[in-house]
């Protein structure tokens, strides 16, 4: 499958996130912000003037006017299942910040696994993602269902392996292309609360509550993300990630029974199924958001990659991973609000807290792009970057 794409140009993100010496650190960042219902994008939305639908081409994910255009009224899950769109969506920041950007990553989501599993899930405009039956408890035929049914993790989520082989025959090697899936903990959290969440009411009731069925039902979200990865491997994928953007809602010792155990099995198994398949090894990245307290456990969780949050500090980070893995992040998306001067300071301590970048570091937000940011902004942010790094 390989050989049919034209060679990498630039594998600067293969390289330093397999520990290698760089010339300069590579940099990427993700698309989707934070978004929820109470926040200021939310009530924007709800209360149009003009000057606010002006304002609403800036929402998180959407800080792309070229997003708006190519995706129209599409319903979000619309785009991801028809590889053209998902194509064209993915290769937009690639167009925009060319020779700035050093990976791109497919526009896909983390929910198509609980989708593929059989639940409903909707993309509810300015608000966020929607389960109308989450689980409600081991005992409401729905997590029998779940639990239940064989997926077909080829056939159902087919048409993420084709948007990413045809966005890496459209990339012609510029950039390599990552592929990714949400971890099986914050899975389990969507799946249960029925959406986002602040409290983790659902969540929590069922590892306190129900800590055998919530594991059983880990395992089993964690045995499709392997297949899932490697199938996204076979089609093309040249790194892959796991989004665990609720570890921080869970305490160390949850975290250490909830999360992390699954987290292992999907970097344990992910070679080994590349190798049944004749595939290469590729990469894997591991970002669990808020997981602060886990950093020393996840440099040994198997991963070449550790994604860090801007909780963390850079100089102490790097100090704490001592060249076990390489570090991606990890600066604060809000320092794109302060402008030019904010940028150029975030940007300063973070290079010298990662030691220039030469080897071990990643150039990423601690998150994605949050609603109103200033694409001239993000460019500065890259230009200040490659500047510094130089
Ligand atoms: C938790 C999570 C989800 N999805 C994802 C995560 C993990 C990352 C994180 O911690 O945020 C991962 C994700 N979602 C998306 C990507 C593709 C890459 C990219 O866009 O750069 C990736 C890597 C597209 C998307 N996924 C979503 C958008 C916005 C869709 C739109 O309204 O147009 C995009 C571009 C929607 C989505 N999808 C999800 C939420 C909570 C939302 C609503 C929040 C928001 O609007 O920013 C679930």
């Amino acid at each position: 499958m390989q050989e049919q794409f034209e060679p990498l140009k630039n594998d600067l993100l293969l390289r330093a996130a397999r520990g290698e010496k760089v010339e300069r650190p590579p940099i990427w960042v993700m698309r989707q912000g934070e978004l929820d219902p109470t926040s200021e994008a939310a009530i924007v939305h709800e209360n149009p003037t003009n000057l606010t639908v002006f304002m609403q081409l800036f929402l998180a994910g959407r800080y792309l006017p070229e997003y708006h255009e190519a995706k129209a009224n599409r319903d979000f899950f619309e785009c991801c299942r028809s590889p053209e769109i998902a194509s064209t969506l993915t290769l937009q920041p690639i167009d925009r910040y060319e020779g700035l950007i050093d990976a791109a990553i497919i526009f896909s989501d983390i929910l198509v696994i609980p989708q593929a599993m059989g639940m409903v899930v909707e993309m509810v405009d300015k608000k966020g993602p929607h389960f109308p039956e989450p689980l409600k408890s081991p005992t409401d035929g729905q997590y029998e269902k779940v639990m239940a049914k064989t997926v077909d993790v080829k056939a159902e989520l087919d048409y993420v392996y084709k948007a990413i082989s045809l966005t890496r025959f459209k990339l012609k090697g510029r950039v390599p292309l990552i592929g990714f899936c949400g971890a099986p903990w914050t899975l389990l959290c969507y799946m249960v609360e029925g959406g986002g969440s602040k409290m983790f009411i659902q969540s929590k009731t069922w590892v306190y509550k129900y800590p055998t069925e919530s594991q059983a039902l880990l395992q089993k979200i964690a045995e499709i993300c392997v297949e899932y990865l490697a199938l996204q491997v076979a089609a093309g994928a040249q790194l892959v990630q796991v989004f665990d953007s609720w570890a921080g809602e869970l305490s160390p010792a949850s975290f250490a029974s909830f999360s992390l155990p699954y987290l292992r099995h999907i970097s344990a198994n992910l070679p080994k199924r590349l190798k049944e398949m004749g595939l290469e090894p590729v990469p894997m990245t591991v970002f669990a958001k808020g997981a602060w307290y886990a950093l020393d456990d996840l440099c040994e969780s198997g991963y070449n990659v550790v994604g860090l949050d801007w909780l963390h500090d850079p100089a102490e980070a790097f100090r704490i991973a001592n060249g076990r893995v390489t570090i991606q992040g990890n600066a604060d998306p809000g320092m794109l609000y302060g402008g030019r001067p904010a940028i150029t300071a975030t940007v300063e301590r973070m290079v010298e807290g990662f030691q220039k970048g030469k080897q071990g570091w990643i150039c990423n937000l601690g998150h994605g792009v949050t609603p109103f940011v200033d694409p001239e902004h993000l460019k500065f942010f890259f230009e200040e970057i490659h500047r510094l790094t130089k």
